[in-house]
């Protein structure tokens, strides 16, 4: 996936700047690495940490992320910027199951194979019959994994599917309200380091306005709620054709028996705004009180 994302920026790059060279620096994460619980490798950024540090040691001029892995409770590691936010792609989640079933017609007892603490609160709030089995690695593995057995189904997002070519075994793409998505999900981001003026220069333009705004209020949302690895918050905002931008957002509990919802429309706030409004709203409800009560 992460490949597929770089020649994806490489692309558009060449297509904006015919002349331009680019060269790709593998970079493999603790994230990729260690498939046991990603709450035990400690502190944030598993899937970006490594890559911030060659960019920072000038090993790479250019950082692609997947929004959905930079951490939204922090500022950028210093010295580092989004130079572009990039279109958004599918937000969606979508099941896998290898006999073509929905979700509503998994028998009890089917596994489902995520260790997502937000698709497991989510489906022990719509689906509790449904046992969810702990699931690491990259898309490509997890896949493997099914096919070896080591669940009966899967959930994983449309957007990685797309990117590793793999969406004909979907059997079902669930519904935001089926699935609230992650914070950034579907999105990628170009960070490059503060100084460096001329690779800014050259990557803006790759830069999608809209989705900068959605993602500004999602990652305020995530920056007020200070949630941790094992907290399950999800929410999307939307920006309207007429420029409206909405933003929905859901906190669980890990069994599913508690779900705090907000949906609110920016009106006049800009994005961050519309953030911090949306995640006081949870807090009210109480979110403090349900994500400090998880073990982390
Ligand atoms: N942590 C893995 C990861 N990071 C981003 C995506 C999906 C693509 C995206 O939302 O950008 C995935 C895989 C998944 O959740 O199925």
């Amino acid at each position: 996936m992460a490949l597929a994302q770089v020649e994806r920026v490489r692309a558009e790059l060449a297509a904006r700047h015919p002349g331009i060279r680019t060269e790709v620096v593998p970079v493999t994460t603790s994230g990729d690495r260690w498939l046991g619980d990603l709450s035990s490798l400690g502190g944030k950024g598993a899937f970006t940490k490594e890559v911030d540090a060659a960019l920072l040691a000038g090993e790479a001029d250019l950082a692609v992320h997947c929004m959905k892995d930079i951490p939204a409770d922090r500022p950028l590691p210093a010295g580092t910027v989004f130079a572009a936010v990039l279109e958004r792609d599918d937000i969606r989640d979508a099941l896998i199951h290898p006999g073509g079933r929905t979700l509503d017609e998994l028998p009890p007892g089917t596994r489902v194979g995520t260790s997502s603490v937000r698709r497991v609160a989510q489906l022990a709030a719509s689906h509790p019959h449904l046992r969810c089995v702990p699931f690491r690695g990259n898309a490509n593995r997890r896949l493997a994994k099914l096919a070896a057995g080591e669940a009966d189904a899967l959930v994983l997002a449309v957007s990685g599917l797309e990117r590793i070519g793999e969406t004909e075994r979907i059997s079902e793409i669930l519904s935001p309200e089926q699935m609230c998505p992650p914070i950034g999900a579907g999105v990628l981001a170009l960070q490059c380091r503060e100084d460096d003026t001329e690779t800014i220069g050259a990557v803006s333009a790759l830069g999608h306005p809209d989705t900068h705004r959605e993602t500004d209020a999602e990652r305020m949302l995530l920056h007020v709620l200070q949630g941790h690895c094992n907290s399950p918050i999800a929410g999307y905002a939307r920006a309207e054709r007429d420029g409206r931008l909405s933003l929905r957002a859901r906190v669980f509990s890990p069994d599913g028996k508690t779900v705090l919802d907000a949906h609110e429309w920016a009106g006049p706030l800009d994005p961050a705004t519309l953030g911090i409004s949306v995640a006081v709203t949870l807090l009210r409800q109480g979110a403090r009180e349900v994500i400090d009560a998880i073990p982390h």
